[in-house]
């Protein structure tokens, strides 16, 4: 049985192709159950922090790893956390359509590189996202069965607090952030599901829920 997988704007769709003519002992295969998913909230909010953590229980998951024109914070690594690029090499991919999805934000450009992503989910594996809410729509439009969650702050204070104490960005960076917090949590009801990160451990168990369907 040969089974060829392709993405098209509607999903991933499998042919199985029967590489033998026997009707008495032709069994299809399941195909395989990629899923795109999709973590937006403001920044600071502690997305990072759960897609770790989701990392760390279910390492089969998969992350996208963004590319970024802002500079790397102390630790980051080049690959890992981001693609870190210059703002014309950025550009030479936009033009190339080498992202899914890319937005300015904060000054910054951000975007999906798009292959990886596409074969990932070809495969069957189960894709995350980070991303802001420019992205996030956009996604939805080259993949509307893309799942979407927005991650909620369970207080103003307490994302501004959590901002601040991460300790990793400039004064004026800060003040963007919280800017951009209110639209972003303004457009939270067009998201699938909301979900609260008041105690990390609640707010894992219910995208562990979402995602796998386990609790
Ligand atoms: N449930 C939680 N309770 C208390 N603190 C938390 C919680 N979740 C995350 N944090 C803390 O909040 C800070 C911001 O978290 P994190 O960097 O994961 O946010 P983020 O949404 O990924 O931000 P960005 O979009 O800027 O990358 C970190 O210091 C993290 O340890
Ligand atoms: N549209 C996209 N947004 C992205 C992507 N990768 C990360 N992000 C979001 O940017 C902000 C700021 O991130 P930071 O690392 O500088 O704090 C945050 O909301 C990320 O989720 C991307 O590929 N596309």
């Amino acid at each position: 049985m040969r089974q060829n997988n392709t993405l098209t704007k509607e999903g991933v769709t499998s042919q199985l192709t029967p590489s033998f003519e026997h009707p008495a002992t032709l069994t299809l295969d399941p195909p395989p159950q990629g899923k795109l998913i999709v973590l937006t909230g403001p920044s600071g909010v502690g997305k990072g922090t759960l897609v770790k953590a989701l990392l760390e229980r279910h390492p089969d998951l998969h992350l996208s790893v963004s590319a970024t024109t802002r500079q790397p914070r102390p630790g980051e690594v080049d690959g890992k956390h981001y693609f870190f690029l210059e703002r014309h090499h950025f550009q030479q991919m936009v033009a190339a359509g080498e992202f899914l999805e890319w937005a300015e934000y904060a000054g910054n450009l951000y975007g999906t590189p798009r292959q990886n992503v596409e074969q990932q989910i070809a495969r069957g594996q189960i894709v995350l996202l980070e991303i802001e809410l420019v992205g996030a729509r956009l996604i939805q439009q080259t993949f509307p069965k893309a799942f979407r969650i927005f991650i909620l702050p369970p207080s103003s204070a307490e994302l501004e607090r959590r901002l601040r104490d991460r300790g990793q960005d400039s004064e004026e960076a800060i003040l963007k952030r919280l800017r951009h917090a209110e639209g972003e949590i303004a457009a939270s009801h067009e998201f699938d599901l909301q979900v609260v990160n008041d105690t990390l451990e609640s707010a894992l168990a219910k995208l562990e829920t979402a995602i796998l369907g386990q609790g």
